[in-house]
């Protein structure tokens, strides 16, 4: 649906230059919500705008639904647009319209006659739970529910592709989920593909199906979030699940263990006691659920080093489990 080929982007010249993107290509299947994260300034806006144009590359290619987005005259420009929706962190409201304007406004370019602009805005004041809201101005509104009001302006144009720039980053965590719960339920309702950008690896636990990493301009990581977390060294992965540091007094081998699925509910801590006789610390867990299966990350201290950690490491990789050893033992 979203397919982004050897992008790169450059601001500016000379010895400020930055490169914002620097050969990045990524692809979003129909239907997917494709979640890019990376620090601040790793280029995810910048990215994230080559898709609607708004920030035209240097070089490479964007195609959106079949239309190479980058070769369009601006009226072709304007018209492939429309079939993308945009919604921001900082809302973007236009203060001095109800929230029937403002919907209706993006309806406006496009020249669709008043009286259905006016039934589309009440429909989609409907589906993102706002109904009756229509004659509010933007000031009346909490942040979840201006985000409500950015999301139906975004879907008025009956969008095939929603970008989302960082849209719960300025919520508090009860309104978050509420959002990421109407952003899921609209991308499985309309068949809508969802492109977001996110700081919070929260985000991309409770909707992402897919998840890219980008890093000083380039993507290191990305596939499905499930593939993702159990694939060993993914530092998607260890994100999703942040385990504190090793201490030097921990012991002489620190392991972490994934459990994605089906290994989820083994008794693996129990079993490595009893069949290596070993005291086994925990020293750290997080578990949760991942695309609709539980999945999480153990930290253990074994007692052990050298071939006697080898051992124990190759029996609970032989399980399937994904092991990755931060300190001691043979990675
Ligand atoms: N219009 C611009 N002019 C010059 N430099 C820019 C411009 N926009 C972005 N940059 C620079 O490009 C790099 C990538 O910026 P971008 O905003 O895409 O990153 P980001 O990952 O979205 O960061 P943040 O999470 O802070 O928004 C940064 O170094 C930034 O300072």
């Amino acid at each position: 649906m979203i397919s982004l080929r050897n992008l790169r982007k450059t601001y500016g010249r000379g010895p400020g230059a930055v490169r914002a993107l620097d050969d990045v290509s990524l692809e979003v299947a129909r239907g997917e919500i494709f979640g890019v994260v990376g620090r601040s300034g790793a280029g995810k806006s910048t990215l994230l705008r080559t898709v609607n144009l708004l920030e035209r590359p240097d070089s490479g290619s964007v195609e959106v639904d079949g239309v190479e987005m980058t070769t369009l005259d601006q009226a072709g420009l304007r018209r492939a647009r429309r079939s993308v929706g945009m919604v921001f962190q900082h809302f973007n409201l236009l203060s001095n319209r109800s929230v029937q304007q403002n919907i209706e406004f993006a309806l406006e370019a496009a020249r669709t006659p008043r009286a259905r602009r006016r039934a589309r805005a009440t429909e989609i004041l409907e589906l993102v739970g706002l109904e009756g809201r229509g004659g509010s101005y933007p000031a009346q509104l909490s942040g979840g529910q201006k985000q409500r009001v950015g999301i139906a302006r975004a879907l008025a144009a009956e969008p095939t592709v929603l970008l989302s720039d960082e849209a719960t980053s300025a919520l508090d965590p009860e309104t978050t989920e509420s959002i990421l719960d109407l952003i899921q339920s609209i991308n499985r309702e309309l068949d809508l593909t969802v492109l977001l950008i996110t700081h919070e690896m929260e985000v991309v636990k409770r909707i992402c199906t897919s998840a890219a990493l980008l890093e000083d301009g380039r993507i290191v990581e990305q596939g499905a979030v499930t593939g993702l977390i159990s694939t060993q060294g993914s530092r998607l992965a260890s994100q999703l699940f942040p385990l504190a540091a090793p201490q030097p007094d921990d012991g002489p081998t620190v392991i972490d263990i994934t459990f994605s699925g089906g290994t989820a509910d083994r008794p693996v801590i129990a079993r490595l006691a009893r069949d290596h006789q070993l005291d086994v610390s925990i020293l750290g867990a997080v578990v949760d659920r991942i695309g609709g299966t539980q999945a999480g990350r153990t930290r253990l201290a074994l007692p052990v080093a050298g071939t006697a950690a080898d051992a124990v490491i190759a029996d609970l990789r032989g399980q399937g489990l994904l092991v990755d050893v931060l300190k001691g033992g043979r990675s």
